[in-house]
């Protein structure tokens, strides 16, 4: 792996991008100058996990308004909302994405006394100042983390939420970094997590390059490596946290939480503040999203399945709040009960 992979930068006034769905094969950077391009990178996974749509959005939003009107703010802000809730159709259930997107527009609220060009100035180092928060958000959450860490265990995750989800760091894989900084000999194995194949394709390739210990091994193999005694602990990230503490994350994590249950395995999630969504009650107030039948029955332009078969394809599953051992945030490790406790981590703001 030639250097390190940088999955967002802001750079020439444009919006660079990884490729996601070309790694591990290929490193290919993709710039983008449209929000309807930053749409699209969304939309297809070029760009994926909540941190890191969050930050893109931000930056679309920027590039959807630069060259707007400055006739008035009214006129301004008609756009921006335009651009906005156009941007927040690209993928339904990463709450970040909603969040940052928010985010910029009470930026544009709060600063409509400026004269329109100074406001355009302010949206992109808002947008910048979200992209430089998740960083320190991530390391937060890696520190927190490593208190329920020991040298020599053994760690599954689940997909990738790792650096390539964020800006540096991840969630999930923030604690295997920095157990790796502090020389503890770790082994982490990643579910393969079809149809995307996030775990084998983009966890597997970070961890390699960063030189720590990682196995791939197919989603229905994390039952057995449990039952070998091989994980002391689950950490998974998350896309949307509901105010009582279920946690939406890839498909499949549900799964993994039941068999982490049934071998006394504690189940970690780890989510930024971004992530957790007190308006959503419950799981169930969750927008589960659904993708292409092709990424089940035709992932490498092969069929492995009648072509014209039925297909379901859940993108997220909700875990629910019972079988999650702690929610690691960068304010802090929560656990039950969860409705309470998720409180206050906001009752200041
Ligand atoms: C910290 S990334 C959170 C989350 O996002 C991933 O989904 P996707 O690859 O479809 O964007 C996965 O669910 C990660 O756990």
């Amino acid at each position: 792996m030639p250097g390190e992979l940088i999955t967002i930068e802001w750079k020439n006034n444009a919006l660079v991008l990884l490729d996601q769905t070309l790694l591990p094969n290929q490193i290919v950077y993709e710039e983008f100058r449209t929000a309807e391009g930053v749409w699209d990178a969304i939309r297809v996974m070029k760009v994926r996990g909540a941190p890191a749509i969050g930050v893109a959005a931000a930056y679309g939003l920027y590039l959807g308004i630069k060259e707007a009107s400055e006739d008035s703010y009214e006129q301004f802000y008609q756009e921006l909302k335009k651009v906005s809730e156009h941007l927040g159709t690209s993928r339904p259930t990463a709450v970040n994405l909603f969040w940052a997107l928010e985010r910029m527009e009470r930026t544009a609220e709060q600063n409509k006394q400026l004269p329109i060009h100074q406001l355009k100035n302010i949206l992109l180092e808002e947008a910048i100042l979200i992209h430089k928060e998740d960083e320190e958000i991530n390391r937060k959450i890696g520190e927190h983390a490593l208190s329920l860490f020991k040298n020599g265990m053994g760690i599954l995750t689940h997909c990738n939420a790792g650096a390539l989800a964020t800006t540096k760091y991840g969630t999930a894989t923030a604690p295997m970094y920095l157990a790796h900084e502090k020389g503890w000999d770790i082994k982490v194995y990643t579910d393969e997590t079809r149809p995307r194949m996030q775990g084998s394709m983009l966890t597997a390739l970070e961890l390699q390059a960063a030189g720590i210990d990682v196995t791939v091994i197919t989603d229905n193999m994390a039952a057995v490596v449990m039952s070998q005694g091989k994980v002391d602990a689950v950490i998974v990230g998350t896309d949307r946290v509901a105010a009582n503490g279920d946690v939406c994350n890839k498909i499949g994590t549900l799964g993994v939480s039941i068999l982490a249950r049934n071998y006394g395995i504690p189940f970690y999630v780890a989510a930024p503040t971004p992530t957790i969504d007190m308006k959503a009650a419950t799981g169930d107030d969750i927008p589960i999203e659904e993708r292409e039948p092709s990424e089940v029955i035709n992932r490498f332009g092969q069929f492995t399945a009648p072509e014209t078969i039925k297909v379901y394809n859940p993108s997220f599953d909700v875990t629910p709040n019972e079988y999650v051992t702690a929610i690691i945030t960068e304010k802090g490790i929560v656990r039950a009960p969860y409705k309470e406790n998720l409180k206050k981590l906001f009752k200041t703001e």
